[in-house]
Protein backbone atom coordinates (compact mmCIF):
# COMPACT_ATOMS: atom_id res chain seq x y z
CA UNK A 1 0.00 0.00 0.00
CA UNK A 2 0.60 3.26 -0.25
CA UNK A 3 2.11 5.82 2.37
CA UNK A 4 0.51 9.00 2.97
CA UNK A 5 4.00 11.14 4.53
CA UNK A 6 3.31 12.58 7.63
CA UNK A 7 4.47 15.92 7.86
CA UNK A 8 6.04 15.96 11.59
CA UNK A 9 5.48 19.48 12.41
CA UNK A 10 6.53 19.48 15.91
CA UNK A 11 8.50 21.73 18.00
CA UNK A 12 10.72 18.99 19.63
CA UNK A 13 12.05 15.56 19.71
CA UNK A 14 10.11 14.53 22.33
CA UNK A 15 6.65 15.75 20.85
CA UNK A 16 7.95 13.69 17.48
CA UNK A 17 8.95 10.80 19.96
CA UNK A 18 5.13 10.52 21.81
CA UNK A 19 3.28 10.96 18.43
CA UNK A 20 5.62 8.11 16.59
CA UNK A 21 4.43 5.98 20.24
CA UNK A 22 0.99 5.89 18.80
CA UNK A 23 1.97 4.00 16.22
CA UNK A 24 3.29 0.24 16.21
CA UNK A 25 7.26 0.23 16.18
CA UNK A 26 6.87 -2.54 13.02
CA UNK A 27 5.08 -0.06 11.41
CA UNK A 28 7.55 1.66 8.77
CA UNK A 29 6.10 5.52 7.98
CA UNK A 30 7.25 7.64 5.15
CA UNK A 31 7.65 11.33 6.77
CA UNK A 32 8.30 14.79 6.08
CA UNK A 33 10.66 16.43 8.28
CA UNK A 34 10.52 20.42 7.75
CA UNK A 35 11.46 23.39 8.76
CA UNK A 36 9.64 23.92 12.13
CA UNK A 37 11.63 20.48 13.41
CA UNK A 38 14.77 20.60 11.51
CA UNK A 39 15.60 24.09 13.39
CA UNK A 40 14.96 23.17 16.64
CA UNK A 41 16.97 19.80 16.51
CA UNK A 42 19.07 20.08 13.46
CA UNK A 43 20.11 16.92 10.88
CA UNK A 44 20.00 14.90 14.46
CA UNK A 45 16.38 15.15 13.95
CA UNK A 46 17.00 13.35 10.06
CA UNK A 47 19.61 10.34 11.60
CA UNK A 48 17.38 9.72 14.34
CA UNK A 49 14.12 8.99 12.52
CA UNK A 50 16.20 7.26 9.84
CA UNK A 51 17.73 5.03 12.62
CA UNK A 52 13.69 4.00 13.13
CA UNK A 53 13.50 2.48 10.19
CA UNK A 54 11.18 5.49 8.50
CA UNK A 55 11.92 7.12 5.40
CA UNK A 56 12.17 10.98 5.14
CA UNK A 57 11.10 13.88 3.07
CA UNK A 58 13.52 16.66 3.89
CA UNK A 59 11.61 19.87 3.10
CA UNK A 60 13.71 22.92 3.51
CA UNK A 61 12.19 24.58 0.24
CA UNK A 62 16.02 26.09 -0.21
CA UNK A 63 15.78 28.84 -2.09
CA UNK A 64 18.98 30.90 -2.74
CA UNK A 65 21.51 32.48 -4.96
CA UNK A 66 22.67 28.99 -7.10
CA UNK A 67 26.01 28.22 -5.43
CA UNK A 68 24.68 29.24 -1.66
CA UNK A 69 22.25 26.18 -2.54
CA UNK A 70 24.68 23.57 -4.05
CA UNK A 71 26.49 23.58 -1.44
CA UNK A 72 23.74 23.40 1.20
CA UNK A 73 22.92 20.36 -1.12
CA UNK A 74 26.05 18.65 -0.72
CA UNK A 75 25.21 18.32 3.27
CA UNK A 76 21.58 16.99 2.53
CA UNK A 77 23.15 14.31 0.14
CA UNK A 78 24.84 13.01 3.47
CA UNK A 79 21.60 13.03 5.60
CA UNK A 80 20.56 9.73 3.48
CA UNK A 81 17.16 11.23 2.87
CA UNK A 82 14.32 9.67 -0.26
CA UNK A 83 13.28 13.29 -1.07
CA UNK A 84 14.21 16.88 -0.16
CA UNK A 85 13.16 19.87 -2.61
CA UNK A 86 13.87 23.56 -3.66
CA UNK A 87 11.61 26.34 -4.57
CA UNK A 88 11.33 26.61 -8.20
CA UNK A 89 10.94 30.19 -8.03
CA UNK A 90 14.86 30.33 -7.44
CA UNK A 91 15.19 29.21 -11.14
CA UNK A 92 16.52 27.11 -13.33
CA UNK A 93 20.65 27.85 -12.86
CA UNK A 94 19.67 27.54 -8.78
CA UNK A 95 17.57 24.07 -9.27
CA UNK A 96 20.39 22.47 -11.69
CA UNK A 97 22.77 23.65 -9.08
CA UNK A 98 20.91 22.05 -6.30
CA UNK A 99 20.84 18.68 -8.17
CA UNK A 100 24.94 19.14 -8.62
CA UNK A 101 25.28 19.47 -5.37
CA UNK A 102 23.14 16.40 -4.67
CA UNK A 103 24.99 14.86 -6.80
CA UNK A 104 28.56 15.58 -5.54
CA UNK A 105 27.80 15.43 -2.16
CA UNK A 106 26.86 11.32 -2.55
CA UNK A 107 29.83 10.93 -4.04
CA UNK A 108 28.39 10.76 -7.63
CA UNK A 109 26.23 7.47 -6.65
CA UNK A 110 23.44 6.65 -8.66
CA UNK A 111 21.00 6.95 -5.23
CA UNK A 112 20.95 9.87 -4.67
CA UNK A 113 17.34 11.51 -2.84
CA UNK A 114 14.20 12.57 -4.81
CA UNK A 115 14.82 16.32 -5.69
CA UNK A 116 11.88 17.94 -6.14
CA UNK A 117 10.84 21.86 -6.48
CA UNK A 118 7.79 23.45 -4.91
CA UNK A 119 5.45 25.82 -7.65
CA UNK A 120 3.01 27.85 -6.25
CA UNK A 121 2.42 26.94 -2.39
CA UNK A 122 -0.47 25.12 -1.22
CA UNK A 123 -1.63 27.85 0.86
CA UNK A 124 -1.31 30.88 -1.88
CA UNK A 125 -4.87 31.57 -3.67
CA UNK A 126 -4.84 32.98 -7.55
CA UNK A 127 -6.27 36.13 -6.62
CA UNK A 128 -3.05 36.56 -3.59
CA UNK A 129 -0.78 35.60 -6.66
CA UNK A 130 -2.25 37.87 -8.90
CA UNK A 131 -2.05 41.05 -6.28
CA UNK A 132 1.00 39.83 -4.35
CA UNK A 133 3.45 38.60 -6.82
CA UNK A 134 1.94 40.53 -10.01
CA UNK A 135 1.91 37.40 -11.55
CA UNK A 136 -0.95 37.88 -13.99
CA UNK A 137 -1.67 34.73 -15.35
CA UNK A 138 -3.82 32.17 -13.43
CA UNK A 139 -2.42 30.37 -11.23
CA UNK A 140 -2.74 26.65 -13.06
CA UNK A 141 0.00 28.99 -15.73
CA UNK A 142 1.77 29.68 -13.03
CA UNK A 143 2.36 26.31 -11.44
CA UNK A 144 2.79 24.85 -14.96
CA UNK A 145 5.50 27.66 -16.09
CA UNK A 146 7.08 26.65 -12.81
CA UNK A 147 6.82 22.66 -13.59
CA UNK A 148 8.43 22.85 -17.32
CA UNK A 149 11.57 25.10 -15.85
CA UNK A 150 11.86 22.17 -13.14
CA UNK A 151 11.73 19.65 -15.39
CA UNK A 152 14.54 21.71 -17.84
CA UNK A 153 16.77 21.72 -14.64
CA UNK A 154 16.32 17.78 -14.98
CA UNK A 155 15.05 17.47 -11.52
CA UNK A 156 12.61 14.38 -10.54
CA UNK A 157 8.84 16.30 -10.09
CA UNK A 158 7.19 19.30 -8.19
CA UNK A 159 5.24 20.33 -5.42
CA UNK A 160 1.52 21.85 -6.34
CA UNK A 161 -1.85 20.94 -4.99
CA UNK A 162 -3.72 17.93 -6.22
CA UNK A 163 -5.56 20.52 -8.69
CA UNK A 164 -3.16 20.86 -10.89
CA UNK A 165 -1.90 17.54 -11.70
CA UNK A 166 -3.62 16.52 -14.67
CA UNK A 167 -2.22 19.39 -16.22
CA UNK A 168 1.16 19.40 -14.91
CA UNK A 169 1.68 15.26 -15.92
CA UNK A 170 -0.24 16.46 -19.39
CA UNK A 171 2.35 19.25 -19.97
CA UNK A 172 5.53 17.37 -18.95
CA UNK A 173 5.58 13.99 -18.69
CA UNK A 174 3.13 10.81 -16.77
CA UNK A 175 5.95 10.07 -14.52
CA UNK A 176 6.89 13.36 -13.28
CA UNK A 177 6.52 13.10 -9.47
CA UNK A 178 3.56 15.21 -8.04
CA UNK A 179 3.86 15.35 -4.28
CA UNK A 180 1.07 16.90 -3.20
CA UNK A 181 0.52 18.89 -0.04
CA UNK A 182 -3.01 20.63 0.87
CA UNK A 183 -4.45 17.27 1.26
CA UNK A 184 -7.72 17.56 3.41
CA UNK A 185 -9.95 14.29 4.27
CA UNK A 186 -14.03 15.58 3.98
CA UNK A 187 -15.37 17.94 7.24
CA UNK A 188 -11.83 18.65 8.07
CA UNK A 189 -10.20 22.13 8.61
CA UNK A 190 -8.45 23.37 5.89
CA UNK A 191 -6.89 26.04 8.36
CA UNK A 192 -3.87 27.94 5.93
CA UNK A 193 -4.16 25.82 3.06
CA UNK A 194 -6.20 27.56 -0.41
CA UNK A 195 -6.02 24.85 -2.98
CA UNK A 196 -7.58 21.52 -0.73
CA UNK A 197 -8.08 18.62 -2.13
CA UNK A 198 -9.24 14.78 -0.40
CA UNK A 199 -7.22 11.90 -0.50
CA UNK A 200 -9.66 9.90 -2.42
CA UNK A 201 -9.64 12.89 -5.02
CA UNK A 202 -5.62 12.91 -4.97
CA UNK A 203 -5.50 9.52 -6.09
CA UNK A 204 -8.32 9.57 -8.52
CA UNK A 205 -6.55 12.66 -10.52
CA UNK A 206 -2.80 11.12 -10.18
CA UNK A 207 -0.92 12.39 -7.26
CA UNK A 208 2.40 10.53 -6.41
CA UNK A 209 2.57 11.67 -3.06
CA UNK A 210 -0.05 12.50 -0.86
CA UNK A 211 1.36 15.17 2.67
CA UNK A 212 -0.69 15.19 5.43
CA UNK A 213 0.01 17.16 8.94
CA UNK A 214 -2.00 18.71 11.25
CA UNK A 215 -5.70 15.82 9.69
CA UNK A 216 -3.07 13.08 11.65
CA UNK A 217 -1.30 14.83 14.43
CA UNK A 218 -3.81 17.04 15.36
CA UNK A 219 -6.33 14.32 15.83
CA UNK A 220 -7.10 12.65 18.76
CA UNK A 221 -6.39 9.47 17.40
CA UNK A 222 -3.18 9.98 15.25
CA UNK A 223 -3.17 6.21 14.25
CA UNK A 224 -6.83 5.96 13.65
CA UNK A 225 -6.69 9.39 10.98
CA UNK A 226 -3.40 7.97 9.38
CA UNK A 227 -5.11 4.69 8.55
CA UNK A 228 -8.09 6.23 7.35
CA UNK A 229 -6.56 8.16 5.41
CA UNK A 230 -4.21 5.73 4.01
CA UNK A 231 -6.96 3.89 2.97
CA UNK A 232 -9.12 6.39 1.08
CA UNK A 233 -5.55 7.11 -0.77
CA UNK A 234 -5.43 3.62 -1.17
CA UNK A 235 -9.13 3.04 -2.27
CA UNK A 236 -9.43 0.58 0.10
CA UNK A 237 -13.08 0.67 1.94
O1 LIG B 1 6.79 21.41 0.47
C1 LIG B 1 5.84 21.11 1.22
O2 LIG B 1 5.86 20.07 1.83
C2 LIG B 1 4.65 21.98 1.21
C3 LIG B 1 4.44 22.72 0.06
C4 LIG B 1 3.21 23.38 -0.13
O3 LIG B 1 2.96 24.00 -1.17
N1 LIG B 1 2.28 23.31 0.87
C5 LIG B 1 2.49 22.63 2.04
O4 LIG B 1 1.58 22.60 2.87
N2 LIG B 1 3.69 22.00 2.25
C6 LIG B 1 3.96 21.35 3.55
O5 LIG B 1 3.03 20.29 3.75
C7 LIG B 1 2.58 20.25 5.11
C8 LIG B 1 1.08 20.37 5.14
O6 LIG B 1 0.63 20.28 6.46
P1 LIG B 1 -0.93 20.30 6.83
O7 LIG B 1 -1.52 21.52 6.21
O8 LIG B 1 -0.91 20.34 8.32
O9 LIG B 1 -1.51 19.03 6.27
C9 LIG B 1 3.31 21.36 5.86
O10 LIG B 1 4.39 20.77 6.55
C10 LIG B 1 3.83 22.28 4.76
O11 LIG B 1 5.08 22.83 5.10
Amino acid sequence: MKRPIIALDFPSKNEIALFLEKFPVEEKLFVKVGMEIFYQEGPDIVKWLRSLGHDVFLDLKLHDIPNTVKQAMKGIARLDVAMTNVHAAGGRKMMAAALEGLREGSGNSQQIPKLIAVTQLTSTSEEQMNREQLIKVSLKASVVQYAKMTYQAGLDGVVCSALEVELIKGNIAPDFICLTPGIRPRNSAAGDQERIVTPERARKIGSDFIVVGRPITQSENPLMAYQQIKNEWNGVQ
